[in-house]
């Protein structure tokens, strides 16, 4: 599977800039023959967030009905990062995932909302998990501050994901604790992690990239790339089983003892 991350600068409360930058991107990366194109958090308005009820994407209706389009078009997945929605008179930070077809086959909303960037002031949390199938694999998605909570990616391993996709607005200075949190979710949960992360600046924080694609052995497919561009890594999906074969963590798990 060829994978396409896209490390994009997000324009501060302008979601007409960002859905023209998306329609660019997913342009360029479907005609280098992928098979999913992941963008990373809040592409739309950003951390806008006291602006979101000027700016939020009423049900979630232009996001997906441009990203359906595309997929549909260039017959390519995508794992649209998210998007500020607001349904039912609540905002949400939801990511939805589209097939090649243009179906919109799982919607997503930010489960653990990060108090340090108010968004708990603001949004309101997801109450599901997310597993989806992907040409027929197994995959699972969460948002950003959700990888701090082992047990939600367990959660999604646990019920087949082989892939974990995660976008991201994660700030330069915790920049260290992205990578070591990622690649521990990678090791002890024997999958591929994809996660993408922004560039750029907005009124509180620096962006500086670091998007990653890890392999189930922890090897970095991607990492350290600090510039805005679409990044490009391929996915042996087999190493999955022959990882979870080698050594046997989830048959050795002491359910016993506890729970997840
Ligand atoms: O956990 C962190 O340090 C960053 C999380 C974050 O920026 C977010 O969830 O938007």
């Amino acid at each position: 599977m060829k994978v396409a991350c896209v490390q994009m600068d997000i324009a501060f409360g302008e979601p007409g800039k960002n859905f023209t930058a998306i329609e660019k991107y997913i342009e360029e990366a479907a005609n280098a023959q992928v098979d999913v194109i992941v963008f990373p958090e809040m592409w739309n308005t950003g951390y806008a967030l006291d602006q979101l009820d000027r700016l939020a994407d009423r049900e979630g209706s232009m996001a997906r009905k441009m990203l359906a389009h595309l997929a549909k078009k260039h017959q390519v997945n995508i794992v649209g990062g998210s998007v500020a929605t607001k349904r039912g008179g609540k905002f949400f930070n939801t990511m939805y995932i589209v097939d090649r077809t243009g179906k919109i086959v799982a919607a997503y909303d930010k489960a653990h909302l990060f108090k340090l960037m108010d968004e708990h002031v603001y949004l309101n949390e997801g109450q599901s998990m997310n597993v989806f199938e992907m040409d027929g694999i197994t995959c699972g998605g969460v948002i950003c501050y959700d990888v701090r909570f082992p047990e939600w990616i367990r959660t999604h391993t646990l019920n087949g994901a082989k892939i974990m996709f995660i976008p991201a607005e994660w700030p330069k200075q915790r920049i260290d604790h992205w990578q070591l949190l990622l690649q521990a979710r990678a090791i002890e949960n024997q999958c591929f992690i994809v996660a993408v992360n922004r560039v750029g600046k907005d009124p509180n924080n620096e962006f500086n990239g670091h998007s990653m694609v890890i392999a189930p052995w922890g090897e970095l497919l991607i990492s350290n790339q600090t510039e805005e561009g679409i990044l490009y890594a391929e996915l042996d999906l087999e190493e999955v089983d022959r990882v979870r074969k080698t050594i046997p963590v989830y048959q050795d798990r002491r359910t016993d003892l506890y729970e997840s």
